[in-house]
């Protein structure tokens, strides 16, 4: 299981993350929902070991990690496009896809579509779809995912999902988007990041109690 706990983090004075708990495991996708500016990258980031808070504490089966990137245990797709766009697709993908996968991952018409392709020659939307795909077929047993349905319309949401389902059997997935309808679908669990806190979401209705959606 990875464990995070009493995360503290401040910019310039100014409690961001202040009482921090989550935890995930293989076989789970927990859904992470917050106002904007709350602090969701920034505790992704936190998890992958790319950005230090005031203090941490995670874990992966008890055992203290110090950065989540090392030793390929947790994997991260950064909010913004992360493949270099002079690199064609069938050249990165062997570096970041799980041997094992590659069959089935080579099979998608994602990228069937667009191997021999830049990511310079593709639309935002294609290049998430391939980062998506890339990440979730690496051989990291713990996966964060910062707003992974921007730019992807609506049916290729659905058959993003239907991907997220697949590959949550062997792994745990972090999730966090705006596109809260598709989180609240796919995740098995919510948490809300709400003043800093983190609080569990059981029933939808809460998020209108603590003010995240209108009720409207
Ligand atoms: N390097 C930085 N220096 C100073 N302040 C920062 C830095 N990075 C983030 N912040 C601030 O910390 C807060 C949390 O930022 P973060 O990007 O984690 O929020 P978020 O919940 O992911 O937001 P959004 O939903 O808008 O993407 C914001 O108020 C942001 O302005």
């Amino acid at each position: 299981m990875l464990r995070v706990d009493s995360v503290q983090l401040a910019f310039n004075g100014r409690k961001i993350l202040q009482d921090i708990y989550l935890d995930c495991k293989p076989g789970e996708i927990v859904g992470i929902l917050g106002r904007n500016g709350c602090g969701k990258s920034s505790l992704l980031k936190i998890i992958f070991g790319t950005l230090n808070p005031d203090y941490k504490y995670i874990s992966i089966d008890d055992r203290y990690v110090k950065k989540g990137y090392v030793g390929n245990q947790i994997a991260y797709l950064p909010q913004h496009h992360y493949l270099p766009a002079n690199i064609t697709i069938n050249k990165m993908a062997p570096m970041l896809v799980d041997r094992k996968d590659w069959e089935e991952f080579a099979a998608y018409p994602t990228y069937q579509a667009h191997a021999h392709k830049k990511p310079g020659e593709l639309s935002g939307g294609e290049i998430r779809q391939l980062e998506m795909l890339m990440i979730l077929y690496s051989s990291a047993t713990y996966i964060l995912m910062d707003e992974p349905f921007t730019h992807i319309s609506p049916v290729q949401a659905d058959d993003f999902k239907a991907i997220l389902r697949k590959r949550v059997k062997t792994k745990g997935l972090i999730v966090t988007d705006h596109q809260y309808q598709n989180i609240l679908e796919v995740s098995d669990r919510i948490i809300l990041i709400e003043n800093g806190h983190t609080k569990m979401i059981a029933k939808h209705e809460e998020l209108v109690t603590y003010g995240y959606l209108s009720g409207i």
